[in-house]
C-alpha cells in the first residue's frame, strides 16, 4: 500500500541514510527570442546516499536541465541545492568549479569521449585535471578499465570500441577520481539489452556505495529494476517519488500516480 506524506516533507528521519542531495525551489529559465523561458519550476527533491536514483518523465519537461544543476555544470536562477553538505547555489564560480572537479563524476548520453585519445588517457582526464601526474594518472584509469571489463582495450581509441566499450570507457572516467556523485544522462539510450543491462550492473557494483549516489535519466525502461527510487518530473517539476514500489510523496491524484508506477513498472 502506497504511504503519502506531504509534498515538503524532506527532512529525513534519525534512521535514514544521510542525504546526497537536496534541493528546493529550483528554478531556470533560458532565454529566447521572445524573452525569459522558464524550464525548472521549483524542484523539491531529496535523495538520500547509498541508492541509484532514476529521473523520469516526457521529453523537454527539464531532466537534463536539472542534473546539470545537481552536478554543478549550471547555475539556478533561484533556490537552494546541497550536494553532500555543500549549499552549491550559495558558493563562488571558482568554488563551484572546484567543487565539481572533486565530488561529481558526469556520464554524458554520446560518451563525449576524445577521440584522439586511448581509452586509458580517456578515462584518466579527472585525474589529470585535479593535477595527477600522467603516468600516475594512466595507470589508475588502466586500473578502473581493468576492474570495468576492459583491461584489453586500454590503449584502443574510441573508434576502434563498440558502443557498449565506450560507455565503460565513460563510466569509467566519470569513477575515476571516486567522486561522490555520479550523474548519468541517459547511459543505455545508444545500447542494445545486453549491454545495458551490463552498464546497469557494472553502475551498481562499481559505485553505489553508502556514501555515495547515482542519478540517472532515463527513458528506457528495461533498466527500471535497477533503480532504488524514481522521480517523476513534469513541466519542470518533481510530481513523485516512489521507493522500491512505494510512493513517498507526490502531487498528484492518486489514480494519476497509480497509472505512473504501472507504467514505469
Ligand atoms: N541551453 C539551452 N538554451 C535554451 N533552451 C534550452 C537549453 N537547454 C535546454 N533548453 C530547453 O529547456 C527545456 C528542457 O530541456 P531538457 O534538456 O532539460 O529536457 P529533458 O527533460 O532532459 O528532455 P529530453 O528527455 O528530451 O532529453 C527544453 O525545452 C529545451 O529546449
Amino acid at each position: 500500500m502506497a504511504s503519502l506524506t506531504p509534498r515538503n516533507n524532506t527532512t529525513p528521519s534519525p534512521t535514514a541514510a544521510p542525504l546526497a542531495v537536496e534541493c528546493r525551489g529550483i528554478t531556470r529559465g533560458f532565454d529566447s527570442a521572445t524573452g525569459r523561458v522558464p524550464v525548472l519550476q521549483g524542484v523539491d527533491l531529496a535523495l538520500p546516499a547509498g541508492e541509484i536514483a532514476m529521473l523520469l518523465g516526457p521529453s523537454g519537461c527539464g531532466k537534463t536541465t536539472l542534473i546539470q544543476i545537481l552536478a554543478a555544470m549550471l547555475d539556478a536562477d533561484a533556490g537552494d541545492c546541497t550536494v553532500f553538505g555543500t549549499t552549491i547555489t550559495a558558493i563562488s564560480a571558482v568554488a563551484r568549479t572546484q567543487f565539481r572537479q572533486r565530488m561529481i563524476g558526469f556520464c554524458f548520453q554520446q560518451y563525449q569521449l576524445i577521440p584522439t585519445l586511448t581509452a586509458a588517457e580517456n578515462a584518466a582526464i579527472p585525474l589529470l585535471i585535479a593535477g595527477v601526474a600522467m603516468p600516475r594518472a594512466v595507470e589508475r584509469a588502466r586500473h578502473e578499465l581493468d576492474v570495468l571489463g576492459l583491461g584489453d582495450r586500454t590503449a584502443s581509441r574510441p573508434n576502434q570500441l563498440s558502443g557498449g566499450q565506450q560507455q565503460r570507457v565513460a563510466i569509467a572516467r566519470a569513477v575515476v577520481h571516486e567522486p561522490r556523485l555520479v550523474v548519468c544522462d541517459e547511459p543505455t539510450s545508444a545500447l542494445d539489452h545486453r549491454a545495458g543491462q551490463s552498464v546497469m550492473t557494472l553502475l551498481r557494483e562499481r559505485i553505489v556505495r553508502p556514501d555515495r549516489c547515482v542519478i540517472i535519466v532515463t527513458h528506457d525502461n528495461r533498466i527500471l529494476s535497477y533503480a532504488d527510487r524514481t522521480c517523476h518530473m513534469e513541466d519542470g517539476r518533481i510530481t513523485a517519488v516512489e521507493r522500491t514500489g512505494a510512493l513517498i510523496h507526490s502531487t498528484r491524484s492518486s489514480a494519476d500516480s497509480a497509472a505512473t508506477a504501472l507504467n514505469a513498472h
